[in-house]
């Protein structure tokens, strides 16, 4: 996989350090819109938000969810180039042999990353499977940019074309066979550019910055490295028929599993992430529970430390609780593979307990037998339809 990545990577940028300090003062304020913005309050409560003129993150990531539900209720707003596949890459064969080719290859990297997941994908329409792995491809191979083996290399100016090759492949002209993929899917359902651009985003931040001041300031990062994952998958995975609940709590739903995902992955990796010299933890709140960065890189487990942890993981769940009301109105064929990676992925934070807060020195992981068990489960959840709980606020 890598090997597709050095592409950005220019000679001269191989000599720079891309890693540097950068923080920002975030002003978050407790919102009125709280409710209205779908987050319960308790979720809120835990952002330590004051009143301040500024806008919260959830303020501003919920205009991008807006946008998006109303993209899904007016598709046809949305106007896309038809695929336009470049010549270093159609010569010698038709668009179409090329575009069975370049999902395949799609479905062999998920496959070979996100095997679980995979096999769910299996289970929706063999359309939608194939946009799904179309979008996680491009997701996987912009988080490697920052995570993986050439990381070091990855300048801004690497960023920057990555999305300017992001917009070509928006516009029909894909760069390579996994872009061609996606320019297929995007041209094909009502996926919006801007969670991508957001994900950019989100890898740029990680260049310039490794300390968050609050939960307001990892909430956006959260909502750029994950939360947008929910927001590109809900058009291509599609929401039930039958589904009476309103497209935006949909959207909403799925922006709350790509953050409880992420904080998930962050309250695991606490020791892994301070090697690198990384804290993905609010400052504030550790200061509250009289925790400095030093406790952090010295890597014990106290009872503050605990006490911490505990008040984390509540959150995080909070988040999958929120997640959860919208998996039902998804289309049946998505649900398995969602409620899946949702179980799954929720007990990695049971796993966090389990081995006594230690997240410095052990990784706290789900195992083959409570993965297999998960399964059932989660199918047994997918069969059940969406809820009459909720109201239709607008037609789809
Ligand atoms: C069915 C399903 C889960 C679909 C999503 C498929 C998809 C496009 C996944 C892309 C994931 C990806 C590669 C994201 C890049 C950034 C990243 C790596 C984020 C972290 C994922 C965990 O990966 P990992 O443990 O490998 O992390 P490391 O890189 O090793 O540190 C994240 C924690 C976030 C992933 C976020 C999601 C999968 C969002 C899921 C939300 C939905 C699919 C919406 C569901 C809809 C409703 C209504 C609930
Ligand atoms: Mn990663």
């Amino acid at each position: 996989m890598s090997g597709v990545l050095l592409w950005v990577v220019s000679p001269k940028e191989n000599a720079s350090s891309p890693l540097g300090l950068l923080p920002r003062i975030c002003t978050p304020r407790r919102s009125k819109l709280c409710s209205k913005l779908g987050f319960s309050s308790g979720v809120l409560a835990y952002s330590g938000a004051v009143a301040n003129p500024a806008r919260s993150s959830e303020e501003k990531v919920y205009e991008v969810v807006l946008k998006q539900a109303a993209l899904v209720r007016e598709p046809n707003t949305v106007k896309k180039k038809s695929l336009d596949l470049d010549e270093r890459i159609t010569e010698g064969l038709n668009n179409w042999d090329l575009l069975n080719k370049a999902y395949d290859r799609c479905g062999e990297v998920c496959a070979e990353y996100a095997k679980t997941f995979y096999l769910g994908t299996l289970l929706m329409t063999p359309e939608r499977r194939r946009a799904v792995w179309a979008i996680y491809v491009w997701c996987r191979r912009t988080d490697e940019l920052v995570d993986g083996p050439n990381a070091s290399y990855i300048t801004p100016k690497a960023l920057d074309r990555w999305e300017k090759r992001l917009t070509d492949l928006f516009e029909g002209r894909p760069y390579d066979m996994y872009d061609a993929a996606l320019s297929d899917t995007v041209a094909k359902y009502p996926v919006d550019i801007q969670p991508f651009r957001d994900m950019v985003e989100g890898m740029r931040l990680d260049l310039r910055k490794s300390r968050y001041q609050n939960f307001d300031e990892l909430y956006l990062y959260c909502y750029y490295v994950a939360g947008t994952v929910g927001l590109m998958s809900v058009p291509v995975m599609g929401i039930s028929r039958e589904s009476k609940a309103s497209t935006e709590s949909v959207y909403n739903a799925a922006l709350a599993l790509g953050i409880a995902n992420q904080l998930t992955n962050i309250l695991r990796d606490v020791g892994e992430d301070a090697r690198r010299g990384r804290i993905y933890l609010p400052q504030d709140e550790l200061a509250q529970a009289g925790l400095s960065d030093d406790d952090i890189f010295r890597g014990k487990v106290t009872d503050k430390w605990q006490s911490f942890m505990k008040g984390q993981i509540k959150r995080a769940r909070m988040f999958f609780d929120e997640a959860e009301k919208g998996v039902s109105e998804l289309n049946s064929a998505s649900r398995w593979p969602v409620w899946a990676s949702l179980l799954l992925y929720r007990q990695i934070l049971d796993a966090i307990e389990a081995n006594g807060y230690d997240n410095f020195t052990k990784r706290a992981y789900v195992g083959k037998a409570k993965k297999l068990a998960s399964l059932p489960v989660a199918y047994g959840r997918a069969i059940l339809g969406p809820s009459n709980l909720t109201k239709q606020l607008v037609p789809r």
